[in-house]
Parts: structure tokens; C-alpha cells; sequence
């Protein structure tokens, strides 16, 4: 983030700090300000980025079968009340030609796509989307479960619900077998 970005985020917090009734300038929080602006540069650190570039192709058999990496888990921020929403992602992939990515990208490809103003679906369907684009595997399951803190600490206060979504293009959409094997390994049947 540059500077003048981090400026503008600090004087929003100052003035929101104000607006709340507290007072900006009380010694322990006269840097949350920066401390924010900060927090929101990780936090919101792929906005505006399209697509996924930190990948390399590498060669494996030709019938390769499915590669799932799973429980993986992404902070995000709600796009209606910038509130933070997290849980676990589940990706799974069927290889074409023998062509994947290295496991530690999925996890990255999660980030890319959760670390923004976001929704819980457009995250699962961005991850797909990617996925396809980088790889255009035989198909690709998506699934999330998370826990929405707009749900929980303000509105309509329910505590400990979990919301799914799930995405599956080409076998997985074509194969109930191997669907099933993807719900079954990640409990969702
Ligand atoms: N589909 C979906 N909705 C979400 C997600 N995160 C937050 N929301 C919902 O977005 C909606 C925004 O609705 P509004 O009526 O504009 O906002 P609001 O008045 O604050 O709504 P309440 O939360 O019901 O008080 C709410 O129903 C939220 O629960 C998400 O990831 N996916
Ligand atoms: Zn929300």
C-alpha cells in the first residue's frame, strides 16, 4: 500500500475513533490509527488483483488422480460491513496432461482470493475460476465453511452458525462417484 493510501486509512480511523465518542488522542490508542492501516494492508492485500500470477506448472503421470489439499484456512472481510468472516477452504483437482501446480500455491490462491472485500460465494467460485484458468484441470471442487462475524456480534446475533458453499466444474460436476468422494473426505454428505 502506498503512502498516501496508509494516510487516508489513518485519517478514517481517527475520524471514525471520534465518531464512536472516543478520543483519538488518549495515549494507548494515539497509534491505532497506524496500527489499522497496517492491519487492512495484510488484510486487504490482493484488492483489485484479478488474477493469480505466484505459480509454477510442473509435469506428473498423465493419469494422475485427484489431488485434494484440505482445511485450509482463510480470514476474509464481508463486503457489506467489513466485518471479518473465516472458516476452512477444501480444493480439490483432477490433473489433465499431467500438469499441476505446487501444493503450497493453493494455499496462496486462497489468500489471493480471500484477502479483499468479499462474499463467501464469489471467494468459492474465484478459487475455482483461477484453478481452471491456471491448470484447465479434467475439473475442480471448491467447498468453504465459515462463520460470518456480521451474523454474530451484531443484526441478527446467532452465534456459531456455518454457512457452506461449494463449487465443482468439469468430472466433478460429471462424476457423482468422485463427487461423492470429495464430500465424503471433507464430511460434507
Ligand atoms: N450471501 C452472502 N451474504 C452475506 C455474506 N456476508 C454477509 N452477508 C449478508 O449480506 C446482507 C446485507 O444485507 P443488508 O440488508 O444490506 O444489511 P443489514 O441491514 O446490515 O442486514 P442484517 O445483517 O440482516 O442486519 C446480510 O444479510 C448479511 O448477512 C456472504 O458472504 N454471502
Ligand atoms: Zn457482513
Amino acid at each position: 500500500m502506498n503512502n498516501e493510501n496508509t494516510k487516508k486509512i489513518e485519517t478514517a480511523i481517527h475520524t471514525i475513533i471520534e465518531a464512536i465518542g472516543d478520543n483519538p488522542d488518549r495515549p494507548s490508542i494515539q497509534e491505532t490509527p497506524a496500527r489499522v492501516a497496517s492491519a487492512y494492508a495484510e488484510i486487504f492485500s490482493a484488492t483489485g488483483n484479478e488474477h493469480f500470477e505466484d505459480y509454477k506448472i510442473f509435469d506428473v503421470e498423465e493419469n494422475a488422480g485427484m489431488v485434494l489439499v484440505q482445511d485450509i484456512p482463510f480470514y476474509s472481510m464481508c463486503e457489506h460491513h467489513l466485518l471479518p468472516f473465516f472458516g476452512t477452504v477444501n480444493v480439490a483437482y483432477v490433473p489433465q496432461n499431467g500438469k499441476i501446480i505446487g501444493l503450497s500455491k493453493i494455499p496462496r490462491l486462497v489468500d489471493f482470493a480471500s484477502h479483499r472485500p468479499s462474499v463467501q460465494e464469489n471467494i468459492t467460485v474465484l478459487i475455482a475460476n483461477e484453478l481452471q484458468r491456471i491448470l484447465n484441470p479434467k475439473g475442480i471442487a471448491v467447498s468453504i465453511s465459515a462463520r460470518h462475524m456480521c451474523m454474530e456480534m451484531r443484526g441478527i446475533n446467532k452465534s456459531g452458525l456455518f454457512t457452506y458453499t461449494n463449487k465443482f466444474l468439469g468430472v466433478f460436476s460429471s462424476d457423482h462417484e468422485l463427487k461423492n468422494e470429495f464430500l465424503q473426505q471433507t464430511h460434507q454428505r
